[in-house]
């Protein structure tokens, strides 16, 4: 188990303060918009920064104390970093050399680790001679060549074409189901995050605002701010909800609270054809209103019921003054 206790670090302007634990085998997404300090975070895990207070627990062994190389952390950076002189086999290999493996040993991880990451065929090739996603699970193969006990990923996805992450995102997920090493992966997009992590954490300046399983944050936020950050659309404020019949609180109510055919009439604004689904946005009662679904046959102009299940609706919190430096 990884966990983060009481840790502080403070640059002019930002300060991260956090409490924050990773069960045994679980991968744990950091969510949070650039600049909240999920690179920090991860460079206080390594041992790249010190912190000025609290810990870094590895099981029953502080890190804090240790140099990055003593602490049994993999990293894979958002560049990669990938040496690039070195052939793939060598690249992976790095490592275990320089902690003194035996060379029978070395050949054998390496042998283990091209196979995992599908990378036998381009052992011998440069980093230069690959693409980007091939570069991508070299980067992870060496991070996990040395029985890493923890996994640090920092945008592992972030270099690639939109298709190419998609492709590599269920792959990286399935290597880190089959390893089942304890990771922190590092987005700023939640269906990456979701995707990826069977626990999230959002950050905001620093902190962390809410952490669950994908599901809980995504029909159970906390405020406005985390329900906007994960994609939610129908939120309203204080205000608009007390026009709405609901208490002065903000409110999000959900897609499934909303049903169209019969009720009170909506006019349809915009139309947005995703594949399986169509976004409407609709004029409703004065305000705008999403609805998500299988193709419901309307364009803009038109005018449709909505039915609303008012007993869906989510209250949430008042939003928390941003947290002071
Ligand atoms: N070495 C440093 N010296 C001064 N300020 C720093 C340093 N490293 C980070 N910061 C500041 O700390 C804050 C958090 O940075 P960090 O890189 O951790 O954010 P992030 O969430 O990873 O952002 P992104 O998604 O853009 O990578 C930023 O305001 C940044 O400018």
């Amino acid at each position: 188990m990884l966990e983060l206790v009481g840790l502080r670090k403070t640059y002019p302007g930002f300060a991260l303060s956090l409490s924050l634990a990773v069960s045994p085998g679980q991968t744990l997404a950091l969510l949070g918009p650039s600049g909240s300090g999920k690179t920090t975070l991860l460079r206080l895990i390594a041992g790249l920064e010190a912190p000025e207070a609290g810990q870094v627990w590895l099981g029953t062994t502080d890190l804090t104390p240790l140099p990055p190389e003593a602490r049994g952390v993999g990293f894979v950076f958002q560049d990669y970093a990938l040496f690039p002189h070195l052939s793939v086999y060598e690249n992976i290999a790095f490592g275990l050399r320089e902690a003194r493996w035996e060379a029978q040993q070395v050949r054998a991880r390496v042998a283990e680790l091209l196979e995992l990451t599908h990378l036998e065929p381009h052992a011998q090739k440069r980093p230069h001679q690959l693409s980007g996603g091939e570069r991508q699970r070299v980067a992870l193969a060496r991070a996990l060549a040395p029985r890493p006990r923890v996994l640090l990923l920092d945008e592992p996805l972030g270099a690639l074409d939109l298709k190419l992450r998609w492709e590599l995102l269920w792959e990286l997920r399935a290597i880190l189901r089959q390893v089942r090493v304890p990771t922190l992966v590092v987005t700023h997009d939640h269906a990456e995050a979701f995707a990826l992590a069977e626990q999230v954490a959002l950050l905001r300046e620093g902190r962390v605002v809410q952490q669950g399983t994908p599901e809980r944050l995504y029909r159970r936020p906390k405020t406005l701010w985390v329900a906007a950050f994960l994609g939610q659309r129908n939120l309203f404020s204080p205000k608009e909800s007390l026009e709405l019949g609901l208490p002065a609180r903000p409110h999000l109510l959900p897609q499934e609270a909303i049903g169209l055919g019969e009720g009170e009439e909506a006019q349809v604004q915009e139309r947005t054809f995703k594949g399986p689904t169509v976004v409407l946005e609709l004029r409703w009662r004065g305000h705008r209103l999403f609805w998500e679904g299988p193709e419901p046959g309307l364009y803009p102009g038109d005018r449709v019921g909505v039915r609303i299940d008012w007993s869906k609706a989510v209250p949430l919190e008042e939003e928390a003054v941003a947290p002071s430096l």
